[in-house]
């Protein structure tokens, strides 16, 4: 037995799935969380039920990804029900995918979630009407609650016949499907989609075209519009007859503050400065505990055995690079993503990217890329993971672009460290300044050349509401896993190398043969090629690389004010670290990944190479 869950957005599928799968597919209060399939099995009775989570869609006829994935998957017709999930709130909207969904013809289940959001706003629910007119059964549920989940599977093994619907279509409408009926024996819900374009049977289809153009040029209207502003009053009617208010509970509308430009840009500023330096400031402190930690127990003890000089290299090398890595885990990534878990959950999001749609649609993306933005200023590799939020390729490319060159909380670190503390605090903020200039340029340009449609931002407004601990711990513990597997091994895999490289004198080597370019081009010394090359394990580990080549830690003796300057500009510009590299490869690809890493050289060392050149 296979059974599907389809619905609009954000309706709550995700989080009936993982129950009924014990699975953790992502559930966020965000459209679009879902977007490929996802499978799953329950068992129910000692009988083995395949269950397989779609993206929301809000139609099947549009020509998005989501909506054509979902489609195709209802055209196959390879599952023996499908449970409609619908958002009881929002019903009217929901409805119209469920029309739709209902002429496919498949057994079908109807589930109204969040019935507790219902009986807080003061409305009622009636399920008869939907049972009496599709023929087909209903199950209230409030899945953050687990309410009736059980009932679900229960009744998709009952259901055998499809949905008994007959939508009623303007006069010429059902002129059209009377008359494909005849010449074809097509049924009702197959001369529809027939009308619409769709269907396997090329003749059907093409009588329906002409059927179509004779309607369109009598009415002013497409037979798409005719039909779906036909679905639209239908869904309407049900949905006046199912949800009723019981009583006006006065309510004050917190959109009308969170979504004006004033205060809402505000208050968007605010939470987004609020959340950074809270992750810098608590991110600091608890990695300084964890640095301290392993320097005190494992790093100390561990020189102090006193091992082969091979050993001892490679083991402090992957000492360090654990220490680099779980120093930076748990402090940054894991406090950025409890932050946007509960961002998101709140359905802020939402909110924020209505806000920043704007200013996103000039350099090519639309609203939606604030949760990548945001999340780059803590890490580059959550942020590059969120990139799939994005609904074309177009966005995601470009986006993948500009997060990797978003100053993520080690670049900040070089910043501080190195700029901050040895040239002033206005060069300091001057990098920053640079740093952005370049994003927004590369943006603009990118926007103008990257192949693709463009997509306006439809996007639902989730309702606010408190986000629930649990799910966000949750949520945020499956995402830092994510970034521990992807990340951690190749940071020791890397580390390893390095300290190879370094004990055979490879390191020396190199550090003679490039210090003429080095000098050249950038004014800096053949060891500052090392740093940066360790910049790409980690970028603040070119901090602590060209400290210890350097043999001191007060960098501001041995190299000038401009070759510091020069040398944080080139790290912070230069290739993204290797975790990062390993996200991008996983979400766009490896042809984006050369470009990205390609262009993000050419930028460090030209940007590098003109000051250097511009102030000697
Ligand atoms: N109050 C309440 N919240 C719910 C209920 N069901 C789901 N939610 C919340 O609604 C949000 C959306 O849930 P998801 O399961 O991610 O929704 P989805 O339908 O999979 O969304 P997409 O993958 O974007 O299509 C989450 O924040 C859930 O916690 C419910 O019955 N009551
Ligand atoms: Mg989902």
């Amino acid at each position: 037995m296979k059974f599907a869950l389809i619905g609009n957005p954000s309706v709550g599928k995700s989080l009936i799935f993982n129950q009924l799968t014990g699975l953790g597919v992502e559930v966020s209060n965000y459209p679009g969380t879902t977007v490929e399939l996802q499978r799953g099995n329950t068992c129910f009775q000692r009988e083995i039920v395949e269950l397989v989570d779609l993206p929301g869609v809000y139609s099947l006829e549009g020509n998005s990804d989501e909506e054509g994935l979902v489609r195709r998957f209802l055209e196959q017709q390879d599952v023996d029900a499908v449970i409609v999930v619908t958002n009881v709130t929002r019903l009217e909207r929901n409805l119209y995918l469920l029309l739709q969904v209902a002429e496919y013809g498949l057994p079908m289940v109807v589930v109204l979630n969040m019935i507790d959001e219902a009986a807080k706003r003061g409305l009622e629910v009636d399920p008869g009407p939907i049972h009496d007119l599709l023929g087909v059964e209903v199950i209230q549920t409030a899945a953050s609650q687990g309410k009736n989940i059980d009932r679900i599977i229960p009744a998709a093994l009952a259901a055998s016949s499809p949905s008994v619907v007959e939508i009623p279509y303007d006069h010429h409408i059902e002129a059209a499907v009377r008359s494909l009926g005849k010449m074809f024996g097509a049924d009702r819900k197959e001369s529809v989609r027939a009308l619409l374009g769709f269907g396997e049977n090329p003749e059907l289809i093409e009588a329906a075209r002409t059927i179509s153009d004779e309607i369109e040029s009598r009415h002013r209207m497409t037979v798409a519009q005719i039909i779906a502003a036909n679905r639209h009053n239908f869904a309407h009617e049900i949905a006046d007859l199912t949800v009723k208010e019981e009583l006006n509970l006065p309510q004050t509308d917190p959109d009308s503050i969170l979504t004006r430009l004033i205060p809402g840009m505000p208050i968007l500023i605010g939470i987004l400065i609020g959340m950074l330096l809270f992750v810098f400031i608590a991110g600091s402190f608890l990695e300084e505990i964890i640095v301290e930690f392993f320097d005190v127990f494992a790093i100390q003890p561990f020189v102090a055995l006193g091992l082969p000089p091979l050993v001892e290299t490679l083991g402090t090398s992957v000492l360090i690079a654990l220490q680099a890595g779980l120093g930076i885990a748990f402090p940054y990534v894991f406090l950025f993503y409890i932050i946007i878990s509960i961002l998101e959950d709140s359905g802020y999001m939402t909110r924020a990217a209505f806000l920043a749609d704007n200013a996103m649609h000039r350099v090519g993306m639309h609203g939606g890329a604030v949760i990548p933005f945001t999340l780059a200023f803590g890490c580059n590799v959550p942020a590059i993971m969120s990139i799939r939020l994005l609904r074309s390729r177009r966005e995601r490319i470009i986006a993948s672009f500009l997060v990797t060159m978003v100053p993520c909380s080690a670049r900040t670190v070089i910043i501080a460290g190195i700029v901050a503390s040895f040239v002033g605090i206005a060069a300091a903020f001057s990098v920053y300044a640079i740093v952005f200039l370049l994003i927004l340029i590369t943006g603009l340009v990118l926007s103008r050349v990257t192949p693709g449609e463009r997509f306006g931002m439809i996007m639902e407004m989730v309702p606010l509401r408190w986000p629930d601990p649990k799910l966000v711990m949750k949520k945020s513990w499956a995402r830092l896993s994510e970034f521990l597997f992807i990340a951690m091994p190749l940071l020791l895999a890397g580390s390893i190398v390095l300290g190879l490289l370094e004990f055979f004198g490879v390191m020396a080597y190199f550090e003679g043969l490039v210090e003429p370019y080095t000098m050249a081009l950038l004014g800096l010394p053949g060891y500052a090629a090392t740093a940066l090359i360790f910049g790409i394990l980690r970028k603040e580990m070119a901090f602590e690389t060209l400290a210890i080549l350097a043999g001191t830690a007060d960098l501001g003796a041995v190299l000038s004010s401009l070759q510091l300057y020069v040398f944080a500009i080139v790290t912070v510009l230069f290739v993204p670290c290797l975790a990062t590299i390993t996200v991008l490869l996983r979400e766009v690809g490896s042809r984006i990944t050369l470009a990205i890493t390609a262009y993000t050289v050419a930028l460090g060392l030209l940007v590098g190479g003109l000051i250097h050149y511009l102030l000697s």
